[in-house]
Order: C-alpha cells, then sequence, then structure tokens
C-alpha cells in the first residue's frame, strides 16, 4: 500500500503500513500505517500500555514485527539482516529515551561523539560546535555524566542523538525523568530542531502538553491509531509557554 496521496506527493522519510507486533497473545499493535514526512514533528500520544514503546521499537528495528513493514529513508528494516540493521541505526536514527542511556566512564564530548565515531560518517565538526553550544554544554564537555544535572544529561544525549545528522530522530517520552523546566528546554530544542534544521522527529508521549510541541498529534489506544484521545490525562507541563 502507498501511503502517499497522487499529485502533491510528500516524501516520506519513515513510514509503518499495516504494522502489527504480538506479544505472545497481547497485540501490542494492531495494523498502524503511519507516514512521515521529511522535516516534520510527530508526537504519537497514548495511554500507558497502548503500544507506544512498541511501535518506535519496531521502527528501530529493535523488535521484529509480525507483520506489516517499516521503510527508513527508502530500506524497509524489517527484512534486513542483524549487521544491516544495525549500521541503519547508527548511521540514520537518532534516540532519545526516558533515560539518557549515557556511558558514566566517558567525558560527555566522548559520549556525544562516541555515535559519530561508529558511524560510516565522520563528525561534522561545525555541526558539533552548534549543537554544543545551543544545548549549553560548552563548558561541560570534560566533565562525566554523574557530575550533571538531569536536564544537562538530557541535552548530552539530544546532541548523542543529532551529532550524526540522522534521518529521523526517534524520542521515547524524552521529559520522562525531568523538571518541568528542564523538560521544557529539551523540547523546546526538538522544536528548534525541527524549525531551524528540518530534522524529522518521531516522539511518543502520554502526556498532552509534551505532545503540544509537535507539528502534529497521532492518537494511539490499544494498538490503533484514533480519532480521538482516551481520556484526559493528567499534564506535567501544564503551564507550557506559548510556541
Ligand atoms: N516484551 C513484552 N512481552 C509481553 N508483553 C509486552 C511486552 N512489551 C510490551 N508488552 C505489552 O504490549 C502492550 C504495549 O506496551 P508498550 O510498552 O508498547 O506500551 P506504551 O504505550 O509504551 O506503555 P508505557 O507508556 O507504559 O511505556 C502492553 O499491553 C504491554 O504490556
Amino acid at each position: 500500500m502507498d501511503l502517499r496521496p497522487g499529485p502533491a506527493r510528500v516524501e516520506h522519510v519513515a513510514e509503518t503500513t499495516g504494522l502489527v507486533k504480538a506479544h505472545g497473545a497481547v497485540e501490542a499493535l494492531r495494523g498502524v500505517s503511519i507516514g512521515f514526512a521529511r522535516g516534520e514533528f510527530t508526537a504519537i500520544l497514548g495511554p500507558p500500555g497502548s503500544g507506544k514503546s512498541t511501535l518506535l521499537h519496531c521502527m528501530a528495528g529493535l523488535e521484529p514485527v509480525t507483520s506489516g513493514r517499516v521503510v527508513i529513508a527508502g530500506t524497509d528494516v524489517t527484512r534486513l539482516s542483524a549487521g544491516r540493521l544495525a549500521k541503519l541505526r547508527r548511521d540514520r536514527l537518532g534516540f532519545v529515551f526516558r533515560e539518557f542511556n549515557l556511558l558514566p566512564l566517558l567525558t560527555v564530548e566522548e559520549n556525544i561523539r562516541l555515535t559519530g565515531r561508529l558511524a560510516s560518517r565522520r563528525i561534522d565538526e561545525e555541526w558539533f560546535a552548534t549543537l554544543v553550544d545551543a544545548l549549553g554544554l560548552r563548558e561541560r564537555l570534560g566533565q562525566r555524566p554523574a557530575d550533571l544535572s538531569d536536564g544537562r544529561r538530557q541535552r548530552v544525549a539530544m546532541a548523542r542523538a543529532l551529532v550524526n545528522r540522522p534521518e529521523v530522530v526517534l524520542a521515547d517520552e524524552p521529559t520522562g525523568d525531568l523538571d518541568a523546566v528542564s523538560g521544557r528546554e529539551v523540547l523546546s530544542f526538538l522544536r528548534g530542531a525541527v524549525d531551524a534544521y528540518g530534522q524529522t522527529v518521531v516522539m511518543v508521549t502520554q502526556d498532552p502538553t509534551v505532545a503540544s510541541y509537535a507539528d502534529r498529534i497521532l492518537h494511539l489506544n490499544d494498538g490503533r491509531l484514533v480519532d480521538e484521545p482516551a481520556g484526559a490525562p493528567m499534564s506535567l507541563f501544564p503551564e507550557r509557554l506559548s510556541a
């Protein structure tokens, strides 16, 4: 199935088609089809257990799908060997999770550069400097993650996610462990990366205010996209500043 409309074709940098994922008897995803346009910030909003993390994991090829397709930058990730998948993740995707997943023995700079070093492309030093300055990390480059606040750790994780200029950034509840101020900083940065650099971002969250930073909000409930949100979850950032 081609999700793109006829003449006004939108370039989808990522696409899921009829995605089904069963964990034994539990169907976490029950036929999810979404196209993600280049340079678009999409939030997928849903209550706990609706399938948000499973969707991101399937998109990243971290979990095999039961049926359906996931295409990232023209490549069907459901058909790739483990080696090619690892390469696609490294070169094409950036990840920001609720837990920052930084390596404790490496400095901030080493953590950011590590992804770049592993990838096929060289780090663009100008871009590295832009990211470090935009995230206010210049003075912290020599420190280790343990010396930083949670908000700063997540900013390091964002620099790491973006340093390779990935095709798509996948963010799973990136503000989940942060206070409101740090949470807004993280979201404003992601918003800015979309606006200024055309970064494509796919973020899953259960918080409608977090989702409001995106260009469009899709609602996931019980493994399916739905038109209306399920219930009215509490927001952690009720006082979001206007965009
Ligand atoms: N490895 C697994 N084995 C069995 N069931 C699983 C597994 N992972 C997820 N599930 C189930 O699949 C459904 C969707 O889970 P998922 O974690 O994707 O939802 P979520 O929306 O990300 O939830 P949360 O916001 O709590 O992280 C849930 O019913 C969950 O219990």
